[in-house]
């Protein structure tokens, strides 16, 4: 009879990712979800109408390191002003072999660590080594965990920031430790940025080709349904288009879809050396999320929950 699952608050959760682990075992599950090493369906999403949201189901299997998990997650059009949260997640990892759940844990802050980290991984391999403008649109959750691990692994000289309003701009500044300069336009904070973060719940496009610098790198982390857009046709037709799933691009991203513009590898190819990182170019990473991101980021939550556990029983 297998035990009783063991729940992982996110706190807990807080306490036991570190960007240092997380980001090689993400580049390595990139990679083999790219040479078809991982069963993970796009995501099954099912409309919330009447709550203005959206349910998506994100499984994946990993044969060959014994990984069953799922996260569910909501999302929500929130109204300006409402106070719900427009993201709820939560992370189920399984045991392959008997069924059964084995932890159950917060997926908040593995959605915000996870796809930040990605975003990093993707301008390692596509952004100019000598970046030195980052400019971030949005400012919620993505933009603080985005603004905690660029500005852990690059040194860049500026980090620019952009918010729809005055209020949610100033609270980002106070909830940031480092440096960074506030835009009053979506194009005042990216011409000239050698990198851009688009983390917004934009559903028309924010980011015009014609601001974008030559050369830039482009990580597209928001609009994630197929009518959905946060960059222009100028740029998804000017820029070479990397994804972190071909499919998954091509089912909800309306920039892909809308814009008519062809994926031209997946991060994972890059990764795997099938495909060229086109750095001197300007770079989109369009960005969905996936389940293989959320699987190992749980099993390190869970190995050092486990760890933890063990020392304290000695
Ligand atoms: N690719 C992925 O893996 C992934 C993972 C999680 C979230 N997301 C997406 O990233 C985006 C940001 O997520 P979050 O958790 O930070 O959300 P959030 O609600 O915490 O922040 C959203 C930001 O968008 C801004 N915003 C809202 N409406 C806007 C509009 N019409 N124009 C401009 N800005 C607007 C808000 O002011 C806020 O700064 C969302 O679109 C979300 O669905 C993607
Ligand atoms: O991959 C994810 O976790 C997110 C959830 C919200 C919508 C976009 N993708």
């Amino acid at each position: 009879m297998a035990g009783s699952p063991v729940i992982i608050s996110e706190q807990e959760v807080a306490g036991l990712l570190q960007y240092g682990d997380l980001i090689p075992r993400l580049q390595e599950a990139l990679g083999k979800f790219s040479r078809r090493e991982v069963d993970q369906p796009v995501r099954t999403t099912v409309p919330l109408q009447k709550h203005n949201g959206f349910l998506g189901l994100m499984p994946t299997y990993i044969e060959t390191e014994g990984l069953l998990c799922t996260k569910l997650v909501c999302f929500y059009q929130r109204e300006a002003g409402s106070t719900l949260p427009s993201t709820q997640a939560t992370v189920v990892l399984l045991d392959p072999e008997y069924g059964n759940v084995k932890a159950v844990m917060d997926g908040e802050v593995i959605t915000a660590m996870r796809t930040a980290a990605v975003s990093a991984i993707s301008a390692k391999l596509l952004m100019r080594p000598q970046a030195e403008v980052l400019a971030i649109l949005g400012t919620g959750k993505q933009a603080q965990s985005h603004y905690n691990v660029f500005t852990q692994i690059f040194s860049f000289k500026e980090v620019r920031v952009w918010s729809h309003t005055k209020e949610r701009a100033e609270q980002f500044m106070s909830s940031v430790t480092g440096p960074v300069t506030p835009c009053v336009s979506v194009e005042a904070a990216v011409r000239g940025a050698d990198a851009i973060v688009t983390v917004t719940r934009c559903t028309e496009p924010v980011l015009f080709g014609e601001w974008v610098k030559p050369g830039a790198h482009v990580a597209a982390v928001g609009a994630c349904r197929p009518n959905w857009r946060e960059l222009d046709d100028v740029l998804m037709k000017e820029a070479v288009v990397y994804a972190d799933s071909r499919e998954g691009a091509a089912t909800e991203s309306g920039d892909v879809i809308l814009s008519g513009a062809d994926v031209f590898a997946e991060l994972g190819d890059v990764i795997n050396g099938t495909k060229p990182a086109h750095r001197e170019k300007t770079t989109v990473f369009k960005s969905l999320g996936m389940g293989v991101q959320d699987a190992v980021s749980a099993k390190l939550v869970f190995d050092q929950w486990k760890h933890f556990l063990s020392r304290k029983l000695k």
